[in-house]
């Protein structure tokens, strides 16, 4: 097992990373305060491994419930939190209860609001089971659920109490959604450190068939990337929204396709693309850095022609980023690979790079 540490002062905390931990009573019982702990989990992970966590802390003496949410991105919303307070409420949980994600990053996001907001404020650990949880999600303390309108617009910090990265939970995840997963761990060497992402490039092959080794190392290196830029800006004042790279364009594919048909990372994947094109046309990165990024995000078996929303509601759905101000968008870009920026960019150039994305994307998209 490796631990890393999110150093946030009186609120950092740690990553485990490993196989065999899900469920490992040591781990969890330093984190679970009080007399009581409820699981959040969701219809296809509770199945599969929630009677072990409840075991787990079941053997601590502590009181334990689940409570299982319908699954999927479109799920995402007001609706199914409340399922989450109205457990809570029934179960007579109080202020020193824990709540336990056991999911992806949609459980997650949801019980992390659910504990910032229940009685203002509950501990929670968060038990990722997706590659894109355990690389991203469950680390940095971003909660929150998604509107209509936009995507992750109601929220909160609040950062969990440990995360526990079990790789074996990998075993039973479905190849679009490790995929999905790839797409966070290619971000996190775009922006960070140009030598992970030609790891990246040269293992792409045996991270795709989810190679246990590999898997723990690049969970492991992309929650050092993560780690360490949440500890210098928590709140996203600045570098944070470098981990925002290709989400501008990724979160109005899936605001405007509708929650749940394209998933997250997919959608974050076409994204860099996208931010990548923009870098390029502005000059800062050269079209053989474009190519690499493009290539890389398709080897991963991520979709690269974005879906055509038209030029008019792609603009829309941007302006509803919460890194926008005052209406105008802001956009990720490279300066080159493992260096990235947050800028405005001129309409005509914005302009030629939906045209080229959407509306007349190249015959081999973007990776000549
Ligand atoms: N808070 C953050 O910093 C942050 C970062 C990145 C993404 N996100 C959010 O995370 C969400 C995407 O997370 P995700 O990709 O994990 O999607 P997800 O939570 O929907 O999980 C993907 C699918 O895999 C299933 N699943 C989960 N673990 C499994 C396992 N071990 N075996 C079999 N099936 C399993 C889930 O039930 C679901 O059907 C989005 O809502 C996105 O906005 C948040
Ligand atoms: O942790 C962050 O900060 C990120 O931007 C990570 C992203 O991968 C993630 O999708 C996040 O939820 C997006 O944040 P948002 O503030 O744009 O909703
Ligand atoms: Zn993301």
């Amino acid at each position: 097992m490796i631990t890393l540490n999110v150093d946030l002062g009186d609120r950092s905390y740690p990553i485990h990373i490993g196989s065999g931990l899900f469920a490992d009573p040591s781990l969890l019982a330093p984190h679970i305060r009080g007399t009581q702990a409820v699981i959040v989990t969701n219809e296809t992970v509770g199945p599969l491994y929630a009677a072990q966590v409840e075991a787990a802390i079941g053997s601590l003496g502590k009181k334990v419930s689940t409570v299982t949410l319908p699954d999927g991105e479109s799920f995402k919303h007001w609706e199914t939190l409340n399922r989450i307070f109205d457990a809570l409420l029934r179960q007579g949980a109080d202020r020193k209860t824990t709540l336990v994600a056991l999911g992806g990053g949609v459980v997650g996001d949801m019980t992390g609001f659910a504990a910032a907001c229940y009685m203002r404020g509950v501990p929670f650990i968060q038990i990722p089971t997706t590659l894109l949880s355990q690389v991203d999600s469950s680390v940095g303390g971003k909660t929150g659920i998604n509107h209509p309108l936009g995507k992750n617009m109601i929220g909160a910090f609040h950062q969990p109490q440990a995360v526990i990265a079990d790789i074996d939970t990998l075993k039973t995840l479905p190849p679009r959604e490790l995929a999905a997963g790839m797409a966070e761990v290619i971000k996190h060497g775009a922006i960070a450190d140009a030598d992970y992402f030609a790891w990246i490039e040269e293992n792409i092959g045996a991270l795709n068939a989810c190679d246990p080794e590999l898997m723990a190392l690049a969970v492991k290196r992309s929650c050092e990337i993560k780690a360490n830029v949440v500890a210098q800006d928590e709140r996203e004042q600045g570098l944070r929204a470098t981990l925002n790279f290709g989400h501008t364009f990724g979160h109005a594919i899936e605001a405007g396709m509708g929650y749940g048909e394209w998933l997250h990372g997919e959608a974050v994947g076409c994204g860099m693309v996208m931010a990548a094109s923009l870098s390029e046309r502005l000059g800062f990165i050269d079209v053989e850095t474009r190519a690499r990024l493009a290539a890389l995000v398709r080897a991963a078996q991520l979709p690269v022609v974005a879906p055509d929303l038209g030029e008019a509601r792609y603009i829309e759905l941007m302006k509803v980023d919460k890194k926008a101000e005052a209406g105008s968008i802001k956009f990720i870009l490279l300066r080159k690979l493992g260096e990235a920026f947050v800028t405005t960019v001129p309409d005509a150039d914005l302009h030629a790079t939906l045209q080229r994305a959407v509306i007349h994307p190249p015959a081999e998209p973007d990776v000549a």
